[in-house]
């Protein structure tokens, strides 16, 4: 089976895997534009074998990173427009449905960025974790209202993604305050929202994001500070639906400390899990390109966009 699967698909797997493709909209985009190499380059001979080879080539790039549900919700989105009966008309539908994938992303992320921005006034602070593209496109559309906002960024150990974060807002004229995750409570004080991305969100409103988030979250309502989840409905978890939770990936351990330093130490056990689970009665809103939802009312969108729940990306109609 693997031999089916194209070079540029194996490529972009491992790049999932190893984060140089990270964030989930990327992700999630990434495996559309490898789901359409597969099919130009197929030389398969049937339908069936073509269909055949781009579902092996969905399970490949679903089996790198198990929680941002945007994989398996691009994957699926991509391969439910195989109806043609021929190769050369299914290898049309998939290369149509990347691409319209990639256009209905690109669009979201801007309507979600107005209705993030609505929220938003001017002269505010907001505190990021993490790197989020849903949640910078808010910010970037607020600039662009012309509002002055100003954002208190944490670092977000262990792999550093505030550090992007932190370039991309410097770049959009934001100036920015740079913190290690522990300070944030200290910080919250001077901040008017919180304004985080999504990888999940379930359906009773639990926002599954960078592992962090939880503990930010319960310290921002404490301080009565508001708590916004930017999140396409993309992020929306069709298998939430039906009673499943999400499962949460754990990441080597070697992104905390090397094998050296580990045996000096006295080689403890560490855990380094890369997402966890805000309830929903830590979230003000979800800021989606349908609009802003009370975390607790999200099920409806999910339940208009999903029906009762989905199949795997690559099973059978
Ligand atoms: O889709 P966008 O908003 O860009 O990113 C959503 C989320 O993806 C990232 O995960 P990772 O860095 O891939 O583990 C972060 O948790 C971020 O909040």
């Amino acid at each position: 089976m693997e031999e089916r699967v194209h070079a540029a698909v194996r490529d972009t797997a491992d790049e999932i895997d190893t984060m140089e493709i990270r964030g989930a909209a990327t992700i999630a985009e990434a495996a559309a534009h490898a789901l359409r190499r597969q099919a130009t380059a197929s030389d398969a001979d049937t339908p069936e074998a073509f269909k055949s080879e781009l579902r092996a080539a969905a399970r490949t790039l679903y089996e790198t990173r198990p929680t941002a549900v945007s994989l398996p919700n691009a994957l699926r989105y991509v391969l439910r427009g195989m109806s043609n009966t021929t190769v050369e008309g299914l290898r049309q539908n998939v290369v149509e449905s990347a691409d319209e994938f990639c256009d209905r992303l690109e669009r979201a992320q801007a309507d979600l960025g107005q209705v993030g921005a609505n929220r938003l006034r001017d002269g505010d602070t907001i505190m990021t974790h993490c790197h989020s593209t849903d949640a910078l496109a808010c910010v970037e559309a607020a600039v662009k209202q012309g509002k002055h906002i100003e954002a208190i960024v944490k670092e977000t150990r262990p792999r550093n993604q505030g550090h992007i974060t932190a370039q991309e807002l410097h770049e959009m004229g934001v100036p920015v305050t740079l913190v290690v995750d522990s300070a944030a409570r200290r910080y919250l004080n001077d901040v008017d929202h919180v304004l985080v991305g999504a990888d999940a969100v379930a359906a009773d409103g639990s926002v599954i994001n960078k592992i962090g988030t939880s503990g930010l979250a319960v310290n921002a309502r404490d301080r009565g500070t508001p708590i916004m989840v930017a999140a396409q409905t993309l992020k929306l978890h069709p298998d939430t639906l039906t009673g499943h939770t999400v499962d949460i990936e754990m990441r080597d351990t070697e992104e905390i400390l090397d094998a050296d330093t580990l045996a000096e130490l006295g080689n403890p056990t560490v855990r380094n899990p890369a997402f966890d689970v805000t309830p929903p009665r830590y979230v003000d809103a979800i800021v989606t390109e349908r609009g802003q939802f009370p975390p607790e009312s999200i099920v409806i969108l999910m339940r208009e966009l999903f029906g009762e729940g989905t199949t795997e990306p690559w099973a059978e109609p």
